[in-house]
């Protein structure tokens, strides 16, 4: 029974391995066995030695915070469109429990290359430290998902990457930067009863990259049924499978509902806490058919199933 959440170290075959070439059957299949286990169970992994820069890392935070503390007029401007899902999304707009008031949270959404959503006059560098981001969170995309095929026994090792071939291409492919703020909460009895920083969800996806200050607060539903912390581990991703991924593998992996509660700890609620999740999502016109050949859900395209999801979230 899984309740914990492990830790995979990716030191053979994160983004600092430059040649994969020199990358051994035996580490992959070690890093397959690790990472199906997790899925299989949890739903949720940590991923050390992930090869992203540290310092890139700390200047997407950086920027990102710099555009939350912008005058709401201003964040206005950039407002997330429907028809693309990009810009800021405004405190309270989202309940990701529908069942839950609106989440305590604001966020920004990028997906290349819809370089105008950026406020280019207030926060010069956004779009600049975005987009290089956005590349190097795709590179890691991949050696995750191929060490996932190998882990699923995939005939074809290539198969799930090939999948996911138009990240970055927003006309083809939805994956999404989403960076998130917490703001400090109100002391003023203004939190509404079961509100919430993040309600109760799992993600929509193939797989979600999560990147996490140190305050912490993200709560994973463990196979018990019981909400344990998510940890941030320094220096680590958390990662996880979405409900496209679950359907996909025919429910042998699991998309784990999580969440962000309020903190009991003073000096945390008076804090903010920031996270950056990298949600993975198919191409568009990939057909997500059960890679079992059970059928057990019919086939749909990954865009139909995205739509479908976000029609249930925004109303
Ligand atoms: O901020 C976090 O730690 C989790 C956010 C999350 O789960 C989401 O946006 O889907
Ligand atoms: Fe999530």
């Amino acid at each position: 029974m899984a309740t914990t959440i492990p830790v995979i170290d990716f030191q053979h075959y994160g983004l600092q391995v430059e040649n994969t070439q020199t990358v051994t059957d035996e580490d992959l299949k070690q890093l397959g066995e690790e990472i199906h286990e997790a899925f299989r169970t949890i739903g949720f992994c940590y991923i050390k030695n992930h090869g992203i820069p540290q310092e890139m890392i700390d200047k997407a935070f950086k920027i990102s915070k710099d555009f939350f503390d912008l005058p709401v007029d201003t964040k206005t401007k950039v407002k997330r469109s429907v028809d693309s899902n990009n810009g800021w999304v405004s405190p309270g707009r989202e309940s990701l429990n529908p069942d839950r008031p609106g989440d305590l949270k604001e966020a920004f959404n990028f997906k290349p290359p819809d370089e105008k959503i950026f406020p280019d006059s207030d926060v010069p560098e956004m779009g600049k430290i975005f987009d290089e981001f956005f590349v190097v969170c795709k590179k890691m995309t991949f050696r995750i998902v191929d060490v996932l095929a190998v882990g699923l026994k995939l005939e074809d090792r290539e198969f799930i990457r090939q999948c996911h071939q138009n990240i970055g291409n927003g006309n083809k492919n939805q994956t999404t930067l989403r960076s998130l703020m917490y703001p400090p909460l109100p002391t003023d009895g203004s939190i509404l009863p079961g509100q919430t920083r993040c309600g109760e969800h799992c993600d929509y996806g193939t797989v979600t990259m999560l990147f996490q200050d140190d305050i912490g607060g993200l709560e994973v539903c463990n196979t018990t049924g019981k909400y344990i912390q998510a940890t941030p581990v320094p220096g680590a991703i958390c990662v996880n499978i979405g409900d496209l991924m679950q359907r996909w593998t025919a429910d042998e992996l699991k998309a784990t509902k999580h969440r962000v509660l309020i903190p009991e700890d003073e000096v945390k609620k008076n804090k903010g806490r920031q996270s950056m999740a990298f949600f993975i999502h198919p191409d568009d016109d990939c057909v997500i058919k059960c890679l079992d050949g059970s059928d057990k859900y019919q086939p749909i395209t990954a865009l139909d199933y995205l739509n479908w999801r976000f029609s249930l979230t925004y109303y």
